[in-house]
């Protein structure tokens, strides 16, 4: 199964991914964390990545794609992933086109999590206490300031992607507003055909 999980930062995303890896065996390529990893590593990408990410842009379209087209050939891989966070811009879906044509696959859904964008922040921010209440270090961009930053990267550029998949008739919506299980029901329901 191979799923896109589209939504604005903060709309629980990486809750519901995590989720899905669980209950089907698939694992969640979540650009964000691939990312994060790359700077961790200092690595060439993470060096071009960490301010961009630090003040809530996006990274280049060429180096985002060129983790996932390796990412998606590792083994775990072959019979399925959840992209959490990619694709993030039309230009990015186009190439993930061209990757599964190439390489004959097929994208079983494409959910939307629809969340009302007034209470992303409040989730942001408990997100940041959270992790810091639980003794992990805090995102450095999981702050009201960048958020906005990263709320307006996502209006202006990854937005436009509803439409994008919305034409090819392949997206799916749900309610990101509703309990978390009842997000996780309604995504069943979608899976499930
Ligand atoms: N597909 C992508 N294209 C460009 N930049 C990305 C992409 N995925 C992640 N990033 C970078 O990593 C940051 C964090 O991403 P992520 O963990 O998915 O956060 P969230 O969904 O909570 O905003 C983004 O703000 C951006 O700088």
């Amino acid at each position: 199964m191979r799923l896109i999980l589209l939504g604005p930062p903060g709309a629980g995303k990486g809750t519901q991914a995590a989720r899905l890896v669980e209950r089907h065996g698939i694992p969640q390529l979540s650009t964000g964390d691939m990312l994060r990893a790359a700077v961790a590593a200092r690595t060439p990408i993470g060096l071009q990545a960490k301010e961009l990410m630090d003040q809530g842009s996006l990274v280049p379209d060429d180096l985002v794609v060129s983790i996932v087209a390796s990412r998606i050939e590792e083994p775990d891989a072959r019979n399925g992933f959840i992209l959490d966070g990619f694709p993030r811009t039309v230009g990015q879906a186009e190439a993930l086109d061209r990757m599964l044509e190439d390489k004959g696959m097929q994208l079983d859904a494409i959910i939307e999590l629809k969340v009302d964008e007034g209470i992303l922040v409040d989730r942001i921010v408990k997100r940041a206490r959270d992790a810091e209440a639980r003794g992990e270090a805090v995102r450095r961009d999981d702050n009201p300031d960048v958020f906005r930053t990263r709320l307006d990267a996502y209006r202006q550029q990854t937005a436009p992607l509803t439409d994008y998949y919305g034409r090819k008739g392949t997206l799916r919506s749900v309610d990101g507003m509703a309990p978390i299980d009842d997000v996780t029901a309604a995504i069943r329901a979608i899976v499930a055909g």
